[in-house]
Formats: structure tokens, C-alpha cells, sequence
């Protein structure tokens, strides 16, 4: 699908009067966040393989132009300039799946102003959508301690395209299936899925429901087990037709609770399932479950859960349902000089970071361990000691030394002069780079209550320049 015209009118007119009066300038745009949703500590992002897509696929229809026409807005150079779009910046970026911090440049895009002015939309919308539920979904599976869990969401997403790339996201962050096809399908990953209360309710009696889904998929009984009533029915339901496929050679799957007090009805069903002889059947709790819900459930109830199907919660993130991430000008490049750019508020917290900038993940040099990043000017060298800011403005502790540590650059190229030169890695495999990536990061920083703050700096020049902005702004 195009969706180039997925843009605020303003992005099209600010970019017909750039051509207009600023013709020959170069803007760069950088993306960050300025607050982890959930009181959390870290952003999982996600989403550059759609970003890519899109830049590589934007151009505007005859439809769409002669709508834009129709506005009586913009220019006849305009028209043809869109008619004829191609986009010829540089963009470079955070690998998906990576833990980032606020201030963070997720994604710094440079190209003529008027091509680059034209993203912010659809960039901001696929970055913040995709990291937002990569994040709530690395909350869902930190709770569920490795247990899986099953993406659900796609009956309560907002609409197909959240439900189909928040699945995505969902399996970026952690999950290990989705019972979305079309997701399944597209990024291979593995599907999932058990049976609805529609199954049992469409015959006379649970148990021949039962005995008719395990004759057909012997292999996958899953058997949802409370319609009518888990303990007195539902499971010595399923355990009568366990009994079944087990003399025909197969191994049942197991059971799903779907309501009620879960950790009661698990801790009672797993007892049934054990003394009947299956200590291996798994059980399944699904219904409104969240990070909160999943964690009081292990770790407080000590409930014998076994796997995890989440859907509304994570889907839209529902505690917290929104990732802030915003597109700002931070650099213009024009005859060849580069004039760093800054947005001053009348909150210091909100003052962006000026310039082209580099990211580093520093590590400890004996435990191997990151324990904070540094945000630098660009070809800036890092010292083996260095004197640092803190890039909150609102620490107290602004500036510290640090030394005895090995840094990792963050960003990656992905377009130069308009070609692609990065190729995304599957889905699965940008999960098991998120989970490493996670597992570097200090203990206490990954706690879904009250987590540690994760240091983030930025380097003297870095500070500097921005001080020397914002003073002459002032003026
Ligand atoms: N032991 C438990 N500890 C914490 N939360 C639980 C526990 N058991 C269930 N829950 C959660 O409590 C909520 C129960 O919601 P609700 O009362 O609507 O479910 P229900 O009674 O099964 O109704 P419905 O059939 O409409 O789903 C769900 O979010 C569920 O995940
Ligand atoms: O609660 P969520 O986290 O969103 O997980 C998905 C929910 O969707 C299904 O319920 P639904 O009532 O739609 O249908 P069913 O129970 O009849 O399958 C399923 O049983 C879960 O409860
Ligand atoms: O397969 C399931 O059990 C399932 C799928 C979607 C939503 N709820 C449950």
C-alpha cells in the first residue's frame, strides 16, 4: 500500500514554500523520545523495516496529485516535484529490537528539506506504533520469566494495520507466536492458536466437543476448558479425552483457562491433570492478562501456568498507550556548511539536542556489561576518559568521568544517496539480538516497578554546543 499521503497538511505545505524560498538547503531530522511508556526504562524500537518500505516506496499517484491540486495550495513546480519523488538523503538508524533511551537519535534522516520535511508523519507514526508494543511486550515476557507467550491481540487491535504489524512488534519483543495469520504469514513467525468458546458451545455437550477436536487435530488439543465449569467439567472432560488420544499414540497438548480466579483454577486443574497421569499437559491462562496480571500470578500465587495468550493489553498497550517520539530539525546544511539547529522550550527538559550525533553503548571493560551511553557530536572521538554530561537536564548529578570501558556505535547506515544499503534481518532474528541486547543491560534497570534509570550522556562538545545555541537564542 502507498502511504505517502499518510501526512499532515502541513508537512506538504511547509515543503512547497521550501522550494520555493529555501531551494537548495539540506534538513536534518533526527527521531527520539523524551518518556518510556509505563514508567519503564527503556524502549524496545521497532518498525525501520516499514520506515525503509515507505522512503523506498514514496511517490504520489495522478489521483493524489490531482487531489493535492484541487487544494489550490501548492505550486505546479510542487506537483512535479511529488510527481517525480524520489528520495535522495542519507538516512541512518538503530537496529529493531535494540533498547534505547530517551534522547536517544533513533533515526537520523538528511536529504533536501524539501524531501525530508515530508516524512515526519508516517515516520513518527510506524516508529512510535511498532516501538511502543515491542516494549510493552518485552514488560509481558519479562514477567512471564520465559514461559511463552502467545500474541492474541488482533480482535482489539485498532484496526487491521495495528493488529497485523503490532504482531510484529508483539514477536520483536519477546513473543514467541501470534494467532495472526497474516503476521505469521508475512515475517515468519510461528502461528499459534487453540479453539474459541463458539467450538463447545456448538455442540450438545462439552465432552463430545472434546472428543471431536482431538479426532481432527490429535496432535494440537489445546482444549479450552471453561465454558461451563473448569473443575467439575472442563477438565475431567479433557482429561477423559487425553486418556483417548494417548491409547491411539498421541500426546495431548494440554488446557486452557480463559476466566475466573486463574491461579485457583490452574493450581486445582494442575492437581486433576498430575493425578490422572499428565504431568506434561500444559495449561494455558489467558483473558485481560497484562505484565501486572502475569507477575502476580508466578511470582506472588505461585500459579502452575505453563504458556501465556495476551491480546487487548498488548496489542494497544493499554496502560500506557501512547510513545511520544517526535521529529525534530537539528541540522541544515547549505554551500557545503552544516548550522547546527536547536528547539528551545520553556522547559530546559525539552531543549533538543543540536547537530549531527552519534550514539555509543558503553560496556565495562571486565564484566562486559553496558552501564550507560554516550551521545556525541558526529565523528567526535570518544577518550578512554572522558568528562560527561548527564543529557536529563534534570539530574542532579550533571557531570561525571568515565573511563576503563569499550564503546559500541549504535547507528547503522541505511539509505546513502537515496539507495538502500541495509538489509533488515528476520523477525526472529531481530528478537534474539533484542533479547541479548536486553540481557547487557544492567538487572536493576530492567524491573517493570520503579526501574533504575539508565545513564545516558552527552559529551562535552555535545553540551557545549548546545549551551552556545541556546545562549545565542536567548539573545
Ligand atoms: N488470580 C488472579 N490474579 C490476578 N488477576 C487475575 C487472577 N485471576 C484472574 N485475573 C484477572 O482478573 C480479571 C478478571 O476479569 P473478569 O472478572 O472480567 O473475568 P471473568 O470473571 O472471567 O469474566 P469474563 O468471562 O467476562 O472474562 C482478568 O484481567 C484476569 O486476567
Ligand atoms: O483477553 P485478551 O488478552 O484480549 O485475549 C484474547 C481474548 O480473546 C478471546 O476472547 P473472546 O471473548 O473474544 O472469545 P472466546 O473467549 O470466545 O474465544 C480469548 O478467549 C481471550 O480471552
Ligand atoms: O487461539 C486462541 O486460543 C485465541 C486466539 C485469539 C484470541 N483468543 C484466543
Amino acid at each position: 500500500m502507498n502511504l505517502s499521503m499518510i501526512t499532515d497538511l502541513y508537512e506538504l505545505s511547509m515543503a512547497n514554500g521550501y522550494q520555493q524560498v529555501l531551494p537548495k538547503e539540506v534538513g536534518v531530522f533526527d527521531i527520539f523520545f523524551r518518556r518510556v511508556p509505563d514508567n519503564g526504562s527503556f524502549v524496545v524500537t521497532a518498525g525501520l523495516a516499514q520506515a525503509i518500505e515507505v522512503i523506498s516506496d514514496f511517490h504520489f499517484s495522478q489521483e493524489d496529485l490531482a487531489y493535492l491540486q484541487s487544494l489550490k495550495l501548492f505550486t505546479d513546480d510542487f506537483l512535479t516535484f511529488l510527481e517525480n519523488f524520489h528520495f535522495s538523503g542519507d538516512l541512518s538508524a538503530i537496529p529493531e529490537g535494540t533498547p534505547v533511551f530517551p534522547r536517544e537519535p533513533l533515526l537520523t534522516i538528511s536529504g533536501p528539506l524539501i524531501q525530508t520535511q515530508l516524512f515526519e508523519t508516517i515516520l513518527l507514526n510506524i516508529i512510535n506504533h511498532q516501538s511502543l508494543i515491542a516494549t510493552k511486550a518485552r514488560r509481558i515476557c519479562y514477567a512471564a520469566q520465559g514461559r511463552p507467550i502467545m500474541e492474541f491481540g488482533a480482535r482489539r487491535a485498532q484496526g487491521p494495520s495495528a493488529a497485523t504489524l503490532g504482531a510484529r512488534a508483539a514477536v520483536i519483543g519477546g513473543c514467541a507466536s501470534t494467532s495472526n495469520l497474516l503476521t505469521a504469514e508475512k515475517f515468519g513467525i510461528a502461528s499459534a492458536g487453540t479453539m474459541a468458546h463458539s467450538w463447545i458451545e456448538a455442540f450438545p455437550d462439552e465432552l463430545t466437543a472434546f472428543e471431536k477436536w482431538a479426532e481432527l487435530y490429535p496432535d494440537n488439543s489445546a482444549l479450552l476448558v471453561d465454558t461451563y465449569d473448569v473443575i467439575n467439567s472442563g477438565v475431567p472432560n479433557a482429561i477423559k479425552v487425553f486418556k483417548e488420544l494417548v491409547a491411539k499414540g498421541h500426546q495431548p497438548v494440554g488446557i486452557r483457562i480463559d476466566s475466573g480466579d486463574i491461579s485457583h483454577l490452574a493450581k486445582l486443574a494442575r492437581k486433576q491433570l498430575d493425578d490422572a497421569g499428565f504431568p506434561n499437559a500444559k495449561i494455558t491462562a489467558s483473558n485481560a492478562l497484562n505484565e501486572a496480571t502475569i507477575q502476580s500470578l508466578l511470582l506472588n500465587q505461585k500459579a502452575p501456568i505453563d504458556n501465556f495468550g495476551v491480546g487487548e493489553d498488548l496489542i494497544t498497550s493499554a496502560s500506557d498507550p501512547v510513545l511520544s517520539g517526535v521529529y525534530k530539525l537539528v541540522a541544515v546544511k547549505h554551500l557545503g556548511q552544516t548550522v547546527a539547529k536547536i528547539k528551545i522550550s520553556d522547559s530546559r527538559e525539552k531543549v533538543t539536542l543540536p547537530g549531527i550525533k552519534s550514539l555509543y553503548r558503553l560496556y565495562n571493560k571486565n564484566s562486559h556489561q553496558a552501564f550507560a551511553d554516550v551521545i556525541a557530536l558526529k565523528n567526535e572521538q570518544l577518550t578512554t576518559e572522558m568528562l560527561v554530561r548527564s543529557a536529563d537536564p534534570l539530574d542532579t548529578k550533571q557531570k561525571i568521568t568515565l573511563s576503563n570501558f569499550d564503546s559500541m556505535p549504535l547507528q547503522t547506515d541505511i539509505f546513502i544517496n537515496g539507495k538502500v544499503v541495509y538489509t533488515s534481518p528476520s523477525v526472529m532474528a531481530i528478537q534474539k539480538q533484542s533479547q541479548a541486547a536486553v540481557q547487557e543491560l544492567p538487572e536493576e534497570t530492567l524491573r517493570l516497578t520503579n526501574p533504575n534509570k539508565y545513564p545516558v550522556y552527552i559529551t562535552e562538545k555535545l553540551a557545549r554546543l548546545q549551551e552556545k545555541l541556546l545562549n545565542k537564542q536567548a539573545h
